[in-house]
This record gives C-alpha cells, sequence and structure tokens, in this order.
C-alpha cells in the first residue's frame, strides 16, 4: 500500500444538487421487489445451482411473496435456457409472478433469449450494456455515441421480437450498466435515448435499472445520482427507477435505502446478498428494516430459518453469525449489561398482554419470533455475563425465580466458574453450578427429619430436629411462629444462631404431581456478611428448611463451634 498522498486511485465525483430532497424524506412504504438471486447471485457461485436447484430456489422465492424474478440469462447456457423451459412446461410460474431475463445487448444473444420465452405469459427482457468511461475505454474501445447505438440497437431488436411470441405480454428493462461509474449526464442520454426507441407509456412503463455495479462512492452519493436521474428524466412518470446495488464499499443496503429516499420505486437483489464479489444488496435486510419500522414490506420472512437452510443448500454459502436478522448470534446477548436490559424487557413483557404493544425490547431491534426464531439463544453465559443473564436462564430454562437480592451473589459465582474455564457455559451448565453452590446443601449441617407441633391457641409452632454437623448427630428443639424460626431458636439453643433471618421468598416449579417447591432464604451473619441458600423440596416446608439450612452451610464452610 502507498502512504502519505496516495495516487493510485481516483476518489469519486460528487454530483452537483445543493437542493437535493432526498435526506429530509422517510420511507413510506415497501417498493416493487425484484430478486436477481436465480441470476447475479446464480452467476457468483463457484458451483452454478443445476435446474432442479433453480427451481427449488424459485419455488422459496415466490413463497416469500416476489412478484419478478430473474431467473437467468437463458443465452448463457442450456442449463439457464432448460430452466425457462422446464418452468414452462411443467406449468410452474404462477399467474401473478413475471420472469425476468437478462441479457447482453448483443444479436444473437438478444434472440436466442427470445426462444427461451417461448409460451411465458408474462416477461420482462432486460437488456444492459456498460456505460462507464472506464468501461467505453478499456472493455469496448468505443466512444460515447457508439456505446449508446448498442444500446438503441438492442432495444430496436427487442422490441422487432416481440412478434415472435405474441402470446407472452413483455415488458422492458434497459440498466447502464455500471451506472455509479458513469457521468450522470451520459447516462441519463442514453436511458433517453432508449425511451425514445421503445416508446413506453405510462401504463406500459419502461424500467430503469440504475445499477452500482461496483460500489464506488459512499451512500448519499448514489442517492444524489438517483435523485438527479429521476429529477432530469423528461418522461419520469412513464419509467419505473429501480436500483441495484452491489456491496463493494460495505454499503450496500444504505446506498438502496437512500436510493429509495431519492425517487427509486423498484428494488433489486438478493437473499443474503449473495452476489459477486462483496455480493449484491441484501433484499431480507432492506425488507426487515421496512417492517421494523412500521412499514410492511410485502415479503415474508416469518420462516427466514427454513429460508436460511436451503439457502445454504443450494448455494453452497453460509450466512455469517453477524449476519443482519438471519445470523446466529444476532439476538445473542453475552455481555451482561444487554442481559441485565434485555431480561427487564423481557420480563415486562410477560406479565403484560402484548397484543398491540410496540416492542421495547433494548438491544433487539426486532422480535426474534416474528421472524421465525425463538428466546433460546438471546442470552448465553460466558465470562462478560452478568447477574441479570445468569436470573434469566435459570428461570426461562429451569423455572427458578431468584429473588433480586440473590442474582449478585449467584451472578458472581456462576461468572468466575465461566472465566476459570475461559469459555461459555451452557445453561445446563449454569444450572448444574447453582444447584452444586446453592440448592440443598448439607455440610457442615445436615437436616435429617424434623418433626412439628402446631399449637392453636399461641399459633406458636414447634420443631424438633436430628441434624447431624460435622459427622455427629443431635437432636436439637425450638419454637417459633412458623416452622423456619423455630428451626432457627433451635440452633440458637445449640449456640449456632450467629446470623440473622433477613427474607424468605418461595414459589413452586412445574405443575401436576411432579410440582416442587423452590425456597430462598436471605441470612446475615455476625461479621455483617448477607448468605443466600435454596431448598428445593415437594414439600413446601422442607424446602424452607433447607435453604436455611444452605444459607447456613454457605456461611460456614467449618463448624462455627
Ligand atoms: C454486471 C453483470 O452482472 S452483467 C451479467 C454478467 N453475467 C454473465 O456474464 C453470465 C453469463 N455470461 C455468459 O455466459 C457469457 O459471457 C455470454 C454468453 C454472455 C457471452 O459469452 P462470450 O461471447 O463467449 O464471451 P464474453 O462475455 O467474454 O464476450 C465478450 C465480448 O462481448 C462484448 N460485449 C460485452 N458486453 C456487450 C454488450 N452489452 N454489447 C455488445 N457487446 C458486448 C465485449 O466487448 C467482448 O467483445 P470483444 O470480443 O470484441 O472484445
Ligand atoms: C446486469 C446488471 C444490472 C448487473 O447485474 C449489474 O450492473 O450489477
Ligand atoms: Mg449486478
Amino acid at each position: 500500500m502507498q502512504t502519505g498522498k496516495i495516487t493510485k486511485y481516483t476518489p469519486f465525483q460528487q454530483i452537483d444538487l445543493p437542493d437535493r430532497q432526498w435526506p429530509s424524506r422517510t420511507i413510506t412504504h415497501a417498493p416493487i421487489w425484484a430478486s436477481v438471486d436465480l441470476r447475479d447471485g446464480n452467476q457468483a457461485l463457484a458451483t452454478p445451482m443445476n435446474v432442479d436447484e433453480k427451481l427449488e430456489m424459485f419455488e422459496l422465492l415466490v413463497g416469500i411473496g416476489f412478484k419478478e424474478i430473474e431467473v437467468g440469462f437463458p443465452s448463457a447456457s442450456d442449463t439457464e435456457f432448460n430452466f425457462i423451459r422446464r418452468l414452462v412446461d411443467e406449468n410452474r410460474i404462477p399467474e401473478d409472478v413475471t420472469l425476468q431475463v437478462l441479457v447482453q445487448a448483443r444479436e444473437h444473444l438478444i434472440r436466442r433469449t427470445f426462444e427461451s420465452l417461448q409460451g411465458v405469459s408474462k416477461a420482462i427482457v432486460h437488456l444492459y450494456n456498460s456505460t462507464s468511461p472506464v468501461q467505453r475505454r478499456i472493455t469496448f474501445n468505443k466512444s460515447k455515441e457508439e456505446i449508446k447505438a448498442i444500446a438503441i440497437e438492442g432495444t430496436r431488436l427487442v422490441k422487432s421480437l416481440i412478434q415472435t411470441i405474441p402470446d407472452t405480454k413483455i415488458r422492458f428493462q434497459y440498466s447502464p450498466e455500471s451506472f455509479s461509474d458513469t457521468e450522470v449526464d451520459y447516462a441519463l442520454e442514453v436511458c433517453e435515448a432508449v425511451m425514445a426507441e421503445w416508446q413506453p407509456t405510462e401504463r406500459d412503463k419502461i424500467i430503469l435499472n440504475l445499477p452500482a455495479t461496483v460500489e464506488v462512492a459512499t451512500p448519499n452519493v448514489h442517492a444524489d445520482q438517483i435523485e438527479w436521474f429521476c429529477r432530469h428524466l423528461k418522461e419520469r412518470n412513464k419509467a419505473y427507477i429501480s436500483l441495484h446495488t452491489h456491496n463493494d464499499r460495505g454499503t450496500g443496503v444504505a446506498a438502496t435505502e437512500l436510493g429509495l429516499l431519492a425517487g427509486a420505486d423498484r428494488v433489486e437483489g438478493t437473499l443474503f446478498g449473495n452476489g459477486e464479489r462483496t455480493g449484491n444488496l441484501d433484499i431480507v435486510t432492506v425488507a426487515l428494516n421496512l417492517y421494523t419500522q412500521g412499514v410492511d414490506p410485502l415479503l415474508d420472512f416469518s420462516q427466514l430459518e427454513h429460508i436460511r437452510s436451503v439457502y445454504e443448500r443450494i448455494t453452497r454459502m453460509t450466512v455469517h453469525d453477524r449476519h443482519p436478522y438471519a445470523g446466529d448470534l444476532v439476538f445473542t446477548a453475552f455481555s451482561g449489561s444487554h442481559q441485565d436490559a434485555i431480561k427487564k424487557g423481557m420480563d415486562l413483557r410477560s406479565v403484560t398482554d402484548t397484543d398491540g404493544i410496540r416492542w421495547e425490547v433494548p438491544y433487539l431491534a426486532i422480535d426474534p419470533e416474528d421472524i421465525g426464531r425463538d428466546y433460546e439463544a438471546i442470552i448465553r453465559i460466558n465470562s462478560q455475563s452478568g447477574k441479570g443473564g445468569v436470573a434469566y436462564i435459570l428461570e426461562r430454562d429451569f423455572g427458578l425465580e431468584l429473588p433480586k437480592a440473590m442474582h449478585p451473589d449467584v451472578g458472581l459465582t456462576i461468572n468466575s466458574r465461566a472465566d476459570q474455564g475461559s469459555r461459555e457455559l451452557s445453561p445446563q451448565e449454569v444450572h448444574e453450578v447453582f444447584m452444586q453452590k446453592y440448592v440443598n446443601l448439607s455440610a457442615p449441617l445436615e437436616l435429617l427429619s424434623i418433626e412439628r407441633e402446631d399449637f392453636a391457641k399461641t399459633g406458636e409452632v414447634k420443631v424438633e430436629a436430628e441434624i447431624c454437623i460435622e459427622g455427629e448427630t443431635m437432636l436439637v428443639a425450638g419454637t417459633g411462629n412458623g416452622p423456619i424460626s423455630a428451626f432457627v431458636n433451635a440452633l440458637q439453643i445449640k449456640g449456632w444462631k450467629d446470623f440473622k433471618l433477613l427474607d424468605y421468598r418461595q414459589h413452586s416449579i412445574g405443575g401436576g404431581s411432579k410440582t416442587k417447591a423452590a425456597a430462598y432464604i436471605q441470612i446475615k451473619n455476625d461479621d455483617g456478611t448477607v448468605s443466600f441458600g435454596c431448598g428445593i423440596n415437594a414439600n413446601i416446608e422442607l424446602a424452607g428448611l433447607h435453604a436455611l439450612v444452605s444459607a447456613f452451610n454457605r456461611a460456614h464452610p467449618k463448624p462455627s463451634k
């Protein structure tokens, strides 16, 4: 790489549009979508799809709701040609779906393209030739006039061939390929010449597709190019302006969104952005971005997991873990502060009737369930995780509703276990550590059996318990206003009550004959420290007593006396 003054590359040209309107607009409705998965996506694959795979992808796209699908470049190969024949012969094209086919502005290719369309009821013939200065000079070695002539002659030929398939309703699309790198006034000149040749009407518009064949500028420049073009096109009412962005600078989605603000009507792209080099525009992202703004995208991504798995199998590409909406990790928080906020947001939804209630869960731009994902992975535990995340896992997967005061202690315990192992802990491991460290602990103190007597007159309870401390078994007895305080008092009589009961909670886990009770106790020890214990038992009273013993044991790793 050069350092200092870099002379190897030419910076992109700004567009002179001081009164640009797009920055203050909003997108209020879905554009016309056109999938180019079977063409631009396919042409970029190391192993292009075979006919069966193309069929499966076509059906997937139809199921999502695409009404315009570029099915290939039929003059390129037998596979491309035969695929269209198969769609026709097997009557697989839904009535409301228009096939689109791409062709270079070259006579033999255009003729072959028309042959492929025999029997198709509606088709868009998409003609292109490259128009940028670099392509004019390097690829074609032709002047501006000669390049314009290629476009006009190609258009004329397409028009003349319509009569060869009279039963097919043909619409026409023209792309000044490499528009992103073409002088806007020249691209306009070529497109207007094509329009003059084609003679579109307001009812039968031409599609002018303005591709960022290679993304060479920031998205605002793309938006300026589109707005400039829309404002200068003489018969704007007779054309759909279509966007076709690639992602060379990583801003294909942004360029499309700003292009829509700038006045475009239509968007071409692919699932997950498959396509040449860094890819085409990812339609999934743009559509779901609209959805999160309250705009119906008119494409159905409610089964995104399924769409992704078909896509990955057919294209042999993988969707990155961090890919918007579709990646494995995009709904997962490992970090504590994110987990805390997500847990609070999810807790609020679980106690509210969510019908018609806006989605407001911090860090989650969309409800995973809307796109066919569950809440399973939204919180995962490693050494970056905090108490909120741990409490969320214990509650969601194991029904343990830890009192808030206990969260920091349990969070620290789990965090240090994850840190020691330098790895993620599965929910099962989190549960195991919790059980090991907090639940039904039996050393140094173990509760072996307990008997209770109730005094109806005073409301007091007397307990007699057999306990074992450090291997020594003995009987203790005490009275209190409930079995727990009676047991606490029994310990005091033995001189072990160097703690104060601060808090007691309990709830049931599960249902039916398998219902258990979970109890949580917080005690304050003589030295001012606080310890927590949990008891789980089919008997609610025993759960409470075990919770107390567990809290005691956590404070007394050694016998107190
Ligand atoms: C940006 C895009 O994605 S555009 C779509 C690209 N997709 C594909 O290329 C996939 C399908 N393509 C193919 O199968 C083949 O390239 C074909 C069938 C289209 C053409 O194949 P071939 O003629 O064998 O080869 P190739 O594409 O290399 O042809 C290059 C010639 O066509 C000329 N050419 C390229 N585009 C055009 C055009 N739109 N109009 C006229 N001539 C053109 C080139 O200048 C070159 O001419 P030259 O031989 O005089 O130098
Ligand atoms: C054929 C055209 C539209 C294309 O794919 C591009 O320019 O990227
Ligand atoms: Mg392309």
